[in-house]
């Protein structure tokens, strides 16, 4: 994670739902001790539920669906949303891994995942509970009521870099490993790919090496914006969250006071003017139909955009010299 992602740039925000599947105290998982009672994960052949079209992300994976009500399929994608690993999914991915979702509850002292395990099974996303991550005895991070944790193991086939014990009881929305291998880490490769390439393709980083793309790559983050939706507003202070944005898909309008100042296109970039100048945003940015951007946030954009000064120097000049002459 080359933008020093932590654990916290993982967690999810206030995870809600209320499913009630049974949590039976007496079923272990088979690669779980005793203390550790999870509900199985779902099984992909003899489930009535489960459906056997493939993914559009991996053709080889059936789709789980365990039903859920509205109320808690909107609640996890609003759980995940602030998720890195789920950021730029496309929809129907998405919903293919809220489908296969299934509950786990959790008791104060529960051992959800034991450091060294090599049979990882799940991703966890925390609705409730406080949950301590441990390598050996050593507390290396606290979740509280939010979060997600047992990505690692599954990303990477190596084995549970920590435990992680229930500090209360709560619950747990879990991920198999093959729905979170077939799509989060498939899908991730997918993106990468095509954000490199997309890059390459793009004026502003075209004249750089395939390893400064790479770096950038992985600073970037999609965020999807429906049509009208302001992006950045004229006024507002910058801080140490603001971000870079440059155009993936579909366009981005900008205006000052009213008047529309620039179309943004594809490959385009908006919103270096305020990082660069510490001043306030000098334009409201605005989605075109339903737009697709890569974010970049101001500390990455400050260590990464030095070889590409001289663009945002000559655009800086461009818009002077426009907002000048239409007097905005
Ligand atoms: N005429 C313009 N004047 C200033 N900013 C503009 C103009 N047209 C487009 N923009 C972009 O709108 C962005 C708003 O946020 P920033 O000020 O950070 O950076 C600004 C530019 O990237």
């Amino acid at each position: 994670m080359g933008c020093g992602a932590s654990s916290e740039d993982m967690a999810v925000q206030t995870p809600v739902g209320s499913s009630s599947t049974a949590y039976r105290p007496s079923e272990p998982a088979p690669e779980m001790s005793e203390e550790e009672p999870i509900r199985p994960p779902p099984q992909r052949k003899r489930r009535a539920s489960v459906s056997a079209e493939p993914t559009s992300s991996l053709k080889s994976v059936e789709k789980v669906v365990i039903p859920k009500t509205d109320e808690e399929k909107a609640a996890i994608k609003a759980s995940i949303a602030n998720s890195f690993l789920f950021a730029g999914l496309e929809d129907e991915a998405l919903a293919d891994i809220v489908n296969a979702m299934f509950e786990r509850v959790v008791y104060e002292g529960d051992v959800v995942i034991q450091e060294g395990d090599i049979m990882a099974d799940n991703f966890y996303i925390i609705e409730s509970g406080t949950f301590t991550a441990l390598k050996g005895d050593r507390e290396v991070f606290a979740y509280d009521n939010k979060g997600t944790f047992g990505e690692l193991a599954l990303m990477y086939n190596c084995p549970r870099a920590a435990t992680v014990r229930a500090t209360s009881g709560g619950k747990l929305w879990c991920v198999d490993r093959v729905t979170f291998q077939g799509i989060i880490v498939v899908g991730m490769r997918e993106r990468r790919e095509k954000q490199e390439q997309t890059l390459r393709t793009m004026p502003l980083f075209k004249e750089l090496s395939d390893e400064e793309r790479a770096v950038i790559a992985d600073c970037l983050v999609s965020e999807t914006y429906d049509d009208g939706k302001v992006i950045i507003a004229q006024g507002d202070n910058v801080d140490a969250t603001s971000k870079f944005y440059i155009v993936e898909a579909g366009e981005v309008v900008c205006t000052r006071g009213g008047q529309e100042v620039k179309t943004v296109p594809i490959g385009g970039f908006f919103g270096e003017l305020a990082l660069i100048t510490d001043e306030a945003r000098a334009a409201t940015c605005q989605a075109k139909g339903r737009t697709r951007v890569f974010a970049m946030g101001r500390d990455a954009f400050e260590r990464l955009m030095g070889p590409v000064k001289e663009i945002f120097e000559a655009s800086a000049e461009e818009y002077k010299k426009l907002n000048e002459s239409l007097a905005v």
